[in-house]
């Protein structure tokens, strides 16, 4: 992977997603296609930012019977994204056919982009979770059982919150990724997400990628931003 820092790349459409990346210049980066783009703009946009010589997480966080989540899948695979989702409450059998489905439409030398499932987004707070899915008890043992559920299917890992990181590491082990959004400097704005940290906070807890999106991407100087955010989360100080 080019880097551990994944930029949410939440544009409506390809020629906005070109002017943001333009000061980058000839730099390698991590970006995330989401939902925003990849319903305007679709597999030219993954496409084009491969042909960049970029890593693409393709966050479309897939969640469905199993057997229109292999056939999903199966199309995905051949796209050429280095990682993919699915939501985890879709549950194992879901899962398990998510991997058959990357497996079968992946060809030739390509290798199977990396598959990892959704816990409880970033925005979901416990008080939200108990109430509004009626999963009683924390969020941090939610968050674990998806986890292991994620891992009994043979996932790669996860997505979940920097704060929950430590546990799924010393459960699971170390080898299972956890990619967190939901990460801000430290005086920035929160705006939707309810569990946040700082990517300093992040590399001491141990995420092994974060993402970030609209402290980059909506900052005065998105470039400067990036260095900035990209030397906390190294362990770089200036
Ligand atoms: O639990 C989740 C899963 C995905 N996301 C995505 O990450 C970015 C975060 O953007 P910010 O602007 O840094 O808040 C966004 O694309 C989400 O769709 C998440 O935030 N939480």
């Amino acid at each position: 992977m080019n880097n551990s820092l994944i930029i949410a790349l939440d544009f409506p459409n390809l020629e906005e997603t070109k002017k943001f990346l333009q000061p980058f210049g000839s730099e390698k980066l991590f970006v995330k296609v989401g939902m925003e783009l990849f319903y305007q703009n679709g597999p030219a946009m993954v496409s084009y930012l491969k042909e960049q010589g970029h890593d693409v997480f393709l966050d479309l966080k897939l969640h469905d019977i199993p057997n229109t989540v292999k056939m999903a899948m199966k199309g995905l695979a051949s796209l050429g994204a280095d990682l993919v989702n699915v939501h985890a409450a879709g549950g194992q059998k879901m899962m398990e056919a998510a991997l058959e489905g990357l497996d079968a439409g992946t060809t030739g030398g390509q290798k199977r982009p990396l598959c990892i499932a959704v816990t409880q987004l970033t925005s979901t707070t416990e008080e939200q979770m108990n109430r509004e899915q009626n999963i009683l008890g924390s969020l941090e043992d939610a968050v674990l059982h998806y986890a292991s559920l994620t891992n009994a299917a043979g996932l790669d890992g996860v997505v979940c919150s920097t704060h929950e990181v430590k546990r799924i590491h010393e459960t699971i082990g170390s080898q299972f990724l956890t990619v967190t959004p939901g990460i801000r400097n430290a005086t920035g704005a929160t705006h939707d997400q309810a569990r946040v940290a700082t990517p300093a906070l992040a590399r001491e807890l141990g995420s092994d990628f974060i993402v970030v999106g609209r402290a980059i991407t909506k900052a005065d100087d998105p470039l400067q931003s990036y260095l900035s955010m990209k030397n906390a989360w190294e362990g770089i100080s200036c």
